[in-house]
């Protein structure tokens, strides 16, 4: 039994987790943080500081701020963390390297399979077609989201510039430009709207023709089930930085 602590447990993705392990016989619950008080059926605590009963890993989907104090909590604690909150900043990003040296973390913008598998398809068709192919990423999700562009259009995006000698510019919404594109951009564009769960496009447009290759999530127990996944993954590894990549070479 693998016992969880879920950090957002009051959020949308937090609810979901907690269901899904409450089904899953390989899972227990034992706590949740959030700034919220909620009726989840496990204690809630403020900070994963506070928290004061045994676990194996934490998993993370609330706010990009959040992070650093929960990595640091979880050196100190020697407890692995699954990091799925998105928008982090570079100084965020940086706490979760410097973390990962003491402890396992996993990290991935999408814990969905599907994703993964459209990132290897995109990188193939941008190592044959980018010479003569724009490249523009566009994303919708629901209305509550707080950050944009997605997670995993830049994800999708960094997947994309590592196959291309990291020589792409990003060009955000491209509302206020005047000149005509470079060859070297990749356009990223954010829609907000609804529940929209998450939809993803990569258009490669070339002359006189468009491949147009789209993932479209139509629930949150996609990623529920990533992060679960990565949980039980994570628990058996040494301190490091673990993502999609390292859960599917493992099989
Ligand atoms: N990697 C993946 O596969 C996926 C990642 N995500 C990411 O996960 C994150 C959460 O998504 P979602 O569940 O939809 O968001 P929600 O806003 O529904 O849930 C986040 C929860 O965390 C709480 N929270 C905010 N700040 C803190 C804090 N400092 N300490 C503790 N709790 C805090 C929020 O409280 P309050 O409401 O008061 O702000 C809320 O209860 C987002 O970054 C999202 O992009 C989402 C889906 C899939
Ligand atoms: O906030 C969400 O909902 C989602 N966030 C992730 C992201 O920013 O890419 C993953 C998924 O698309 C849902």
């Amino acid at each position: 039994m693998i016992r969880v602590i879920i950090n957002g447990c009051c959020g949308k993705m937090g609810k979901v987790i907690a269901n899904m392990a409450s089904q899953n016989p390989d899972f227990e619950v034992v706590a949740g943080i959030d700034q919220n008080q909620c009726q989840c059926g496990f204690p809630v605590y403020k900070s994963l500081d506070e928290v004061d009963v045994d676990a194996d890993v934490v998993i993370d989907f609330s706010y990009h701020t959040a992070v650093p104090q929960l990595l640091k909590a979880a050196v100190s604690k020697n407890l692995p963390v699954v990091v799925a909150t998105t928008g982090l900043d570079e100084e965020e990003i940086n706490s979760l390297r410097e973390a990962s040296n003491h402890i396992p973390i996993f990290r991935s913008a999408n814990m969905s399979l599907g994703i993964n598998v459209l990132i290897s398809l995109v990188k193939e068709a941008a190592r044959v077609l980018s010479d003569n192919f724009d490249i523009e990423i566009l994303e919708m999700h629901h209305n509550m989201k707080k950050d944009s562009p997605s997670g995993t259009a830049l994800l999708i995006a960094d997947a994309i510039n590592s196959v291309l000698a990291d020589k792409m510019e990003y060009v955000y919404g491209r509302h206020s430009n005047i000149d005509k594109r470079n060859k070297n951009e990749i356009g990223i564009h954010a829609l907000r709207g609804g529940t929209v769960v998450g939809e993803h496009e990569v258009i490669f447009a070339g002359h006189d023709e468009i491949i147009k290759i789209s993932h479209s999530a139509r629930s949150r127990e996609i990623f529920g089930n990533g992060a679960l996944l990565a949980a039980k993954f994570l628990i058996n590894q040494k301190p490091g930085l673990y993502d999609m990549e390292s859960l599917v070479k493992k099989g």
